[in-house]
């Protein structure tokens, strides 16, 4: 039974659906880094929030960690580089919370167009304060968005329907998208020139560090009133004390910190300056969302295989999984034979669908490929990180699919470039289950590509089966299955023989050594 460890705080429907999918699971929060590598190598799934941090030597320690699931959208918290290369999928649920953030940034703006909580500390200390907070309208006020994606854009209607004229930074974001937002898409200097009030909305990447910087502040409108509710690296904290000191800045509030827990920072007891705790996702509503959709997607990979909101994979659905299970198998096998006859650098690698296959989902097909043909090399690659390892090679990787009918209903095709030119295997499944291989390098067969195996390539004579049969007698090898294709009466013939154990070096020499031999190799699947 798969185990999973809910590491943060979450609504408890998450380990409810874990326990009803089979999936065992333990509630361990507020762990330190250095408890959480003790106990993670039990678990193969880890599901999170913002506050554990999933890095490359927390990962070393996870020696059974198939999927980490966040329960959220923000994923900086995890080094997907690192889960990439170890074959960890990382999932988020990229809707459950955002209207509830939206909601958020749009809660602030008001905070800070009217001090509510500054009018509320001074109410409460009896000072009844009327005259000291003089608020602004929304109404007519320009609202630049910093991240047109799904919370920007939420922010934008909402705005909208508060009557302000909206102005959109976003590199990603088309004109036609804009238009149907029903906002002016605009440079980050037009954006810092013309807005009343800013609000952020983007991931933290290198790109988006620090894009409120001292620089960027010093173009922004006087009195301009920020909000952050998407990641703290965004803003430069230190600039941003400055321009509130200096009046420049009419008011920030910031949902999150460069550093959190934010227990300290020189913002705090600023004028105009309002802080939360990273509150943004904190709802009911959004916390159930994301909870459920984690633990069904954590479940949906460890149970059958599905693939949902993964940043590091292609996406394969619960229904799917089922389907393509057969075709992962006889792409892996594939991808290993190659892997293991082709001689020299292999350059390109191409996977070709035929038939029922070429209906399929690809993506996940080529990463079985992938993942059979480079473990012949390296026991860590899986179909999470063989595709990476793969671009990380330079190899050239491409997927065709083919409308043709061919001898086979369904038929799955390898073909490996390497200096000496192209060479390819194919294979099918029977009764739409069983991988079969084909056709190898031209040659039609027809072979199970299971345990240890014999290869055999020799000149179509009388008598080379008897003798190589003898050969291996006499070494105390059985022979499981034997397979035979020859490209013609005479020509060249190919054998694959399954054999009860490894062929060791000494019996490869004496099959080599048989007349008639052009080349012999132990394979394993
Ligand atoms: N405070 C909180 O509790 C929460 C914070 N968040 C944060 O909000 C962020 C945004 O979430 P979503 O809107 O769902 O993500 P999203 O991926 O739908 O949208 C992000 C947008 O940022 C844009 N972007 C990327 N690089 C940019 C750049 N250099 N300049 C301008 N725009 C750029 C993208 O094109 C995209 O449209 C998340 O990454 C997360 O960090 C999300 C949920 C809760
Ligand atoms: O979903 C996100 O990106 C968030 O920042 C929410 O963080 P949280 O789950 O509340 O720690």
């Amino acid at each position: 039974m798969p185990k999973v460890l809910i590491s943060d705080k979450m609504d408890p429907k998450a380990a409810q659906i874990f326990r009803e999918r089979g999936v065992e699971v333990d509630e361990i929060t507020g762990k330190t880094p250095e408890e959480l590598k003790a106990i993670i190598g039990q678990y193969d799934g880890l599901a999170i929030r913002s506050s554990t941090k999933v890095t490359k030597e927390i990962l070393e320690h996870a020696t059974n960690l198939k999927v980490v699931g966040r329960a959220g959208i923000g994923v900086d918290n995890v080094d997907i580089p690192a889960a990439s290369a170890k074959g960890v999928v990382v999932m988020n649920t990229p809707f459950g919370n955002s209207i509830t953030t939206a909601e958020h940034a749009i809660a602030l703006m008001f905070a800070l167009a009217r001090q509510l909580p500054e009018a509320d500390a001074s109410t409460q200390a009896g000072k009844w304060e009327k005259n000291r907070f003089m608020g602004v309208e929304l109404t007519s006020k320009t609202l630049g968005l910093i991240g047109a994606g799904n919370i920007g854009s939420i922010v934008a209607d909402r705005a909208l329907g508060l009557k302000m004229k909206v102005i959109a930074f976003d590199p990603f974001l088309t004109p036609e998208r804009a238009l149907e937002m029903g906002v002016e898409k605009v440079t980050l200097d037009e954006l810092l020139a013309r807005a009343d009030f800013i609000t952020l909305h983007t991931p933290l990447t290198d790109q988006t560090r620090n894009i409120l910087s001292a620089e960027a502040l010093a173009k922004t409108k006087k009195g301009v009133r920020i909000i952050n509710c998407a990641r703290g690296g965004l803003i430069d904290e230190e600039a941003l004390k400055a321009g509130l000191d200096s009046g420049h800045i009419g008011g920030a509030a910031l949902d999150v910190f460069k550093v959190e827990p934010a227990k300290e920072s020189p913002l705090f007891g600023t004028s105009n300056f309002i802080s939360t705790p990273h509150l943004g996702a904190s709802t009911t509503e959004a916390q159930v969302n994301v909870a459920i959709q984690v633990a069904e997607q954590l479940a949906d990979y460890l149970v059958s295989g599905g693939v949902t909101n993964a940043l590091n994979m292609p996406s394969l659905t619960a229904e799917e999984a089922p389907k393509l299970k057969p075709y992962m198998a006889l792409a892996e096998k594939l991808g290993s034979l190659v892997g293991q006859l082709a001689h020299g650098a292999v350059t390109g690698i191409a996977i070709e669908a035929e038939g029922a296959a070429a209906a399929l989902n690809l993506k996940p097909i080529t990463g079985a490929v992938l993942a059979g043909f480079m473990r012949v090399h390296s026991d860590t690659v899986n179909m999470v990180n063989a595709p990476f390892l793969a671009k990380e090679r330079g190899l050239d990787v491409r997927e065709v699919r083919h409308d043709r009918e061919g001898d086979y209903h369904t038929l799955v095709r390898v073909t490996v470039t390497t200096a000496d030119g192209e060479r390819s295997v194919a294979g099918t499944l029977f009764g739409d289950q069983a991988p079969r291989l084909v056709e190898l390098f031209g040659i039609k067969v027809e072979a199970d590509l299971a345990g240890p195996m014999l290869y055999v390539v020799n000149e179509d004579a009388p008598g080379f089966i008897g003798r190589l049969g003898t050969t291996l007698g006499e070494a105390g090898v059985n022979i499981g299955t034997f397979h035979l294709g020859r490209r013609s009466a005479g020509g060249e013939a190919v054998l694959l023989l399954s054999v009860d154990e490894a062929v060791d070096a000494d019996l490869l020499a004496q099959v080599k050594a048989l007349p008639g031999v052009k080349t012999a190799m132990g394979l394993v699947f």
